[in-house]
């Protein structure tokens, strides 16, 4: 079981909150005149990434207190736990093991005494003959013809990693076509087999629970719309596969459940692309490639698990978000990857970081005095650059940012990388450096001093807003993977010294619920009185319009 500690009662939080006076003294220039050394400190390389640490607002000291802070609340017995098998999700009493999907390692993980690893290595040889039959056209659609589009249907966690890791890879792309339908909006459906033929499209029906309104709306139109181009009840079987843990509501739906691709409830949604969730990932750009990613991931697995807080990157990533979540009141953190390929990367760890981290009561069920997990936001640099940039540069807020960005383009076309990445190194170092009065009184040269006067507020940049960089060699599927387990572990080390539970979220369920009242409401046109006035109203009104 995790510990219960107030992370705010420790002897770590304290020095850290004399600490932070002294450090939002200190600019990030300082800094670095004061030690040349700060590159090679504060950067750690594996594999082939490489994170740069250093232009955040720390010291040797800094990093030695944030550390203790995590010795302290007991990160490593929490570590153990989940890699273990523990019951860590107790409010769902569950254990938490996305990391035995990408166990290559296959040494043994136990749940309730039973070994896990058979049953994944068992969905993973059923997803490879699947993948390999419709790739190489082995599978045929009803009228015998090869597949050519795969239509994943899943909300959440069943279509948020699948997503963007499908656009991550995207140079690495099979000859068959990927599409997502999310949103019950019937919109997302229509406009997604518009141009598609029935006879060559495989619709994969991926839901945890297979309760799912949206899911099973968009399932059940998908099915209308296959059957109207005249295919058999019986055709079902060879256009439809289920990812999911609910066998019986699978067959329900009428999809055999030999097309049925399982995993179980020790795999949070938003944890669960790893798992047969993954399988539009595999028919997107191989199984082999697939493998490739969960290698990536296992690696940073041994990389968490062994490390020493020192030279852990997910254990680093954590604390200092909590230095500025928790201490210099940042609201908010911005993941900025400068490749295009990933442009869904940050809405991917807004489900991810959100729904983990978006608590307001402990692990003893009391509410909290402290700020919990922060806002995840962020577009692709440079688009970025000409949207929001303005706000991290020069609002009031302070907006700690991930940078990302490749080494190595997939389309090294002219000279665009090379722009791109002057662009990725460029704005860490002006939010570091900023301008001072003195460089744009320098810039302004020439003017009337009333003109340099007027202007030189609105020009100078105070500079001192942290980044961390985060250079990859290649975006290939090993580094992708490792990429996602390392924020995945960032999260989990957050969640442990807010002593929150990551792994539940019950705050999406009250939504559902008045959904499903509201639902009957809506569904003859009588006037409605039993809400407040505000929602009355807008019922009442959408009836007349609608
Ligand atoms: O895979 P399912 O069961 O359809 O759930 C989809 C998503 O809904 C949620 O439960 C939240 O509404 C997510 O956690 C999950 O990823």
């Amino acid at each position: 079981m995790l510990s219960k500690i107030n992370f705010t009662e420790t002897q770590a939080y304290e020095y850290l909150a004399h600490h932070m006076m002294d450090m939002s003294e200190k600019h990030l220039r300082d800094l670095f005149k004061e030690d040349p050394k700060r590159f090679e400190k504060f950067s750690i390389q594996f594999n082939d990434i490489l994170v740069d640490y250093s232009k955040n607002r720390i010291d040797d000291k800094t990093v030695a207190l944030l550390i203790q802070l995590a010795k302290e609340c007991k990160l490593d017995e929490a570590i153990n736990s989940m890699f273990s098998g523990e019951k860590i999700n107790e409010t769902e009493d569950r254990a938490v093991l996305h990391t035995a999907l990408r166990n290559r390692s296959n040494s043994p993980v136990y749940v309730d005494g039973e070994d896990v690893m058979p049953l994944i290595n068992g969905v993973l040889a059923k997803m490879k003959k699947f993948t390999e039959a419709i790739i190489g056209g082995e599978w045929k659609g009803f009228t015998g013809k090869n597949i050519t589009d795969v239509v994943n249907i899943g909300i959440g966690g069943s279509d948020l990693g699948p997503v963007m890791v499908t656009e991550a890879l995207k140079a690495y792309k099979t000859r068959l076509n990927l599409h997502f339908v999310s949103n019950v909006d019937g919109t997302h459906i229509v406009e997604t087999v518009k141009n598609l033929n029935p006879e060559t499209t495989l619709f994969l029906i991926a839901s945890k629970t297979f309760t799912t309104q949206e899911t099973m709306a968009n399932a059940h139109t998908a099915r209308e719309w296959f059957l109207k181009s005249g295919a058999n009840e019986s055709d079902v079987a060879k256009h439809f596969a289920a990812l999911s843990t609910n066998v019986e509501g699978v067959s329900k739906f009428g999809i055999d459940t030999a097309n049925m691709f399982e995993f179980w409830d020790w795999v949070g949604g938003r944890y669960s692309l790893w798992s047969a969730i993954g399988l539009p990932i595999s028919l997107s750009v191989g199984f082999d490639k697939f493998e490739e990613l969960l290698a990536g991931a296992h690696e940073m697995d041994n990389h968490f698990k062994t490390a020493s807080f020192e030279q852990n990157i997910p254990v680093t990533l954590a604390l200092l978000g909590i230095w500025y979540n928790n201490f210099f009141e940042a609201e908010t953190q911005a993941i900025l990857p400068y490749d295009q390929y990933m442009h869904r990367f940050a809405a991917y760890f807004q489900q991810g970081d959100m729904e983990s981290n978006g608590k307001y009561v402990d692990r003893s069920g009391k509410a909290v005095h402290y700020e919990t997990g922060p806002v995840i936001w962020g577009e692709p640099g440079t688009n970025g650059q000409h949207a929001f940039y303005q706000l991290i540069h020069q609002g009031t807020k302070l907006i700690p940012c991930d940078f990302i960005a490749p080494a190595k383009s997939h389309n090294p076309i002219g000279e665009h990388h090379t722009l791109l990445l002057s662009n990725f190194f460029a704005q860490t170092e002006a939010l570091m450096n900023g301008k001072t009065e003195d460089e744009v009184k320098a810039e302004l040269a020439g003017k009337s001093p009333e003109e340099i006067a007027k202007i030189t507020p609105f020009k100078v940049f105070e500079g001192n807003r942290p980044t961390n960089s985060i250079l990859v060699k290649e975006i290939t599927p090993r580094t992708l993977g490792s990429l996602i387990a390392m924020y995945e572990h960032k999260i989990f080390t957050q969640g442990v010294i807010w002593n929150i539970f990551s792994f539940d979220q019950w705050g999406v369920e009250l939504g559902k619920q008045l959904a499903g009242k509201i639902l009957p409401e809506l569904r003859n046109d009588d006037e409605i009185t039993s809400h407040d006035g505000s929602t009355n109203g807008l019922i009442n009104k959408f009836k007349e319009w609608r």
